[in-house]
């Protein structure tokens, strides 16, 4: 707003369902503009609001006034004004909550601030008389800045905030932010170029004239690499540099996780496939929104077809977006982006500090970055324009947010292509059938790499039927003689071993000999699981422990039959049966603390490992040419799941974890163990082949109606008393059927349920879910958000909480 307007349009952060008008006074009034934070009076409160943009005087009631503008710069580019309204809509939430949840956490907290001692505050240490915490405060700071969190801890109950803010008034104590940190990983190195200076003869000593002809050959190289061939070239190099023989630089090098220098690559020859695709969407580059779905078996070099186009794109000066699920499959695609586009590269993930996530939104926001690689969240990208949103692994189930604002990346990854008239790539060697699905009703066009790079074939894959080892005891149940001799072979050629099992800890099933009684959570209406490192059982949905053995809470015999396995009891085995081989398991257990899951990837890399064992953190993605067995020990865990997606996420994970095997020269075996070898979604991972698991797939769907052949809104009802929350999940329940005779089109939307959810009480939370389903999406959300305001009180009840979970993707 160049020219004050007198009244602006505000989202509130707060479960609000509509906008406000505040009025915009002077002095503030110049301060004031789209993207920026605002704080405003709200029902004698005062809250924390975005600015939108102008709105007209209000009519029958006078405005309030902003109170403060604490932004210097809008966080938000006006342009995402728009997407975000959109979002709130659709996913039936307001708007200044998805505000809040798409800017980077870090605004609003302290560790982003430091405080720091000025000169007058030093002067006053010597000169003013203080009382003994005033002292302790400028010793404190004197020794360097902090930020206000550590001051705190350190003088704890000694220090009235108040002391702190009359520092500041004083100027004694000045309060900042610390920018820069966004570089964490960047370290500068020396390069050596060859210059124009004469070289002078027979004078030039041997030393130097082998540092001229590698130069004269290799161009540019880092003195590190001279250092190599001539020791003493850092001192050779200045003394040259003088004579004009070299030109010495300095370039930022960027670290990969493992912590080695990330060299610029040479990009490979594209196979004709690969060179296809790119021709094809480069014919539809300037046309405006299209939408992609490439499907290409694992290593097929996707990411090779992702960075030919993003080049394309960031020529064209706009830039592109590229969504990966996992944070430790993050920093393998930032690797690979940064080998080959440097410093035009961000990132955004949880992994970063709030401080680190926030320099990064800025580069982002001032155009600085080109490429922007990150996790779900970085869809919110603050980018006024964007060429191209990548969306990798695209079937994973991680692309959707599990709390607060439950959107879908990927499907918003669509939304904002169309919206900026982008280009939406979703890429995966599994596509999920809502993906494939768009593809056969021409919402997307397919593209296809059916084939390995470099002529590596497939893996083959055995399956081996578990009902015939039933009776085996030991080791051998689970580590089955043809995977035993599998990985015995591929260990003696010194090659790397990949055991897959979908579940953590010791034993997942603990039951009293005795009595028979499981041994349950107190919180959760589940089973414990045995981990034996931790000597505990651990509830895996609240995290409730009880040490182990102990004994049975029914009959408190001390006999627990230790049922049901999990990667502990597979490490455990292949232990028993290799005992020369270096074995490493990663699961969340062993991943809790920070850089834990790069170690074990290092581990990986550089051959110190010879057999890992996971759960499926080590399914996707992954890159490790060594690795030429992979062993699932058991693929119908998930097969089970109260879920109407069961079986496409099993497909999705065993297609996927075979995938890992043979991606080097040798080629690669997959040994499958399962109980149900007949099952359509096991047959079709063992072909590797989602056409075919599509197939019978989408007749299930259709047969029982379920997404993509029409939408879900799920309705989630919990509370700690039984009876008020079932009562309150009939009510519901009544409601919506009453609603539906209301309204023709109400009567086309279904209601399943209330019933009580498959886990029926987590963290002593009582838990019921009905099921609003139909094929006309507006009808649905019109239908949820009638029921919404019309409900008003039990959605903001206290004690009951009720969730609206549009398109939801866990059901249990
Ligand atoms: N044209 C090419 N020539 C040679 N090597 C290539 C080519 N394209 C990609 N590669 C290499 O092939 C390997 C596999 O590629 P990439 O990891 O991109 O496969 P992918 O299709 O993403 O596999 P997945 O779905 O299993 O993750 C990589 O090491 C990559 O560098
Ligand atoms: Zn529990």
């Amino acid at each position: 707003m160049t020219t004050p307007s007198q009244y602006i349009e505000v989202a509130i952060a707060l479960p609000v369902d509509k906008t406000f008008t505040y009025a915009a006074t002077p002095p503030l009034s110049h301060l004031i503009c789209p993207g920026k934070r605002v704080l405003v009076p709200f029902r004698r409160r005062r809250v924390t609001g975005y600015v939108l943009g102008p709105a007209p005087p209000p009519r029958d009631y006078t405005a309030k006034a902003v109170l403060d503008v604490p932004d210097p710069s809008p966080l938000f580019p006006v342009e995402m004004i728009r997407f975000f309204r959109w979002v709130a809509d659709y996913y039936l939430y307001p708007l200044g909550e998805v505000i809040r949840c798409a800017l980077p956490g870090g605004l609003n907290r302290s560790d982003i601030e430091t405080l720091s001692l000025t000169d007058a505050g030093r002067g006053a240490c010597t000169s003013a008389i203080l009382t003994p915490p005033e002292q302790e405060i400028l010793r404190y700071l004197g020794k360097g800045p902090c930020k206000p969190g550590s001051l705190r801890r350190h003088m704890g109950s000694a220090m009235p905030a108040a002391l702190l803010r009359m520092f500041e008034r004083r100027g004694w104590v000045a309060r900042e932010r610390i920018a820069g940190r966004d570089q964490a990983r960047q370290r500068t190195e020396r390069y050596v170029a060859p210059g124009d200076g004469e070289m002078a003869g027979d004078s030039v000593s041997a030393p130097r004239k082998k540092i001229l002809s590698v130069l004269r050959e290799r161009g540019e190289v880092p003195l590190r690499a001279l250092k190599e061939q001539v020791p003493t070239a850092a001192g050779l190099v200045r003394a040259m540099a003088q004579a004009g023989q070299v030109i010495l630089s300095e370039k930022p090098v960027y670290r990969d996780p493992f912590g080695e220098p990330i060299r610029p690559d040479t990009p490979p020859k594209l196979t004709p496939e690969q060179a296809g695709i790119i021709g094809t969407v480069l014919e539809n580059l300037d046309g405006g929104f299209s939408a992609w779905l490439l499907a290409g078996v694992t290593g097929s070099g996707k990411t090779e077809v992702y960075m030919r186009l993003a080049r394309a794109v960031t020529d064209r000066d706009l830039p592109v977006v590229v969504l990966v699920p996992e944070i430790a499959l993050i920093s393998q695609m930032e690797r690979r982006f940064r080998a080959r586009f440097g410093e035009q590269v961000a990132v955004l993930h949880s992994g970063l500090s709030a401080g680190e996530r926030y320099d990064q939104w800025l580069r982002i926001l001032n155009g600085e970055a080109r490429i922007i690689i990150g996790a779900r969240s970085a869809i919110f990208a603050p980018c006024r324009r964007i060429g191209m949103i990548i969306v990798d692994e695209e079937h994973d189930t991680s692309y959707k947010q599990g709390a607060d604002l439950l959107y879908n990346a990927r499907d918003l990854a669509v939304v904002r292509a169309r919206q900026l008239g982008g280009v939406a790539l979703l890429g995966s060697a599994t596509p999920s059938v809502q993906s494939f699905y768009n593809v056969k009703i021409r919402k997307f066009r397919e593209l296809r790499l059916t084939r390995r790079v470099e002529k590596r074939p497939l893996p083959h894959i055995s399956v081996v039927d578990l009902r015939q080892h039933r009776d085996v005891r030991g080791a051998r149940r689970f580590i089955t003689p043809p995977l035993h001799q599998a990985m015995k072979t591929a260990l003696e050629r010194r090659e790397q071993v990949l055991i897959f099992l979908n579940r953590r800890g010791f034993a997942s099933f603990p039951v009293c000999a005795d009595c028979g009684a499981a041994v349950r959570c107190n919180h959760c209406d589940i089973t414990l699981t045995l981990h034996r490192l931790a000597s505990a059982y651990k509830c895996h949905y609240c995290g409730f422990t009880r040490p182990a053995p102990g004994a049975c809470s029914a009959c408190g015999s001390p006999n627990i039959k230790l049922l049901g396995m999990g990667t502990e009891k597979v490490e455990k085995a292949v232990n028993a049966l290799f005992p020369e081989a270096r074995v490493a398991r990663m699961d969340r257990d062993t991943t809790t603390r920070k850089g834990s899951i790069l170690k074990i990837l290092k581990g990986l890399k550089n051959g110190a490992i010879d057999v890992l064992i996971g759960t499926q953190m080590v399914a996707k993605g992954h890159d490790f040419p060594n690795i030429t067995v992979v062993g699932i020990i058991c693929a119908d865990l998930s097969l089970s799941m109260p879920d109407f997606r069961a079986g496409e996420r099993t497909f999705q994970l065993l297609a996927q974890v075979a995938g890992r095997a043979g991606r080097g020269d040798v080629p690669g075996q997959v040994i499958l163990q399962t109980y149900m070898p007949d099952h359509f979604s096991i047959m079709a991972a063992r072909a590797q082949d989602f056409r075919a698991f599509y197939k019978t797939e989408i007749g299930f769907r259709k047969a029982l109606g379920y997404p993509p052949e029409s939408r879900l809104i799920q309705i989630r009802i919990s509370g700690k008393d039984e009876e008020k929350t079932g009562d309150a999940a009939r009510t519901l329940g009544l409601f919506c059927r009453d609603l539906r005779g209301r309204d023709t089109v109400y009567a086309a939307v279904e209601v399943l349920g209330p019933i009580e959810s498959p886990i029926s009480r987590i963290e002593d939370r009582y838990r019921w879910q009905m099921l609003l389903k139909g094929r006309n999406v507006s009808a649905l959300r019109r239908f949820t958000r009638q029921m919404v305001s019309e409900n008003a009180a039990l959605f903001s009840h206290p004690k009951i909480s009720v969730i609206v979970d549009v398109d939801p993707f866990f059901m249990s």
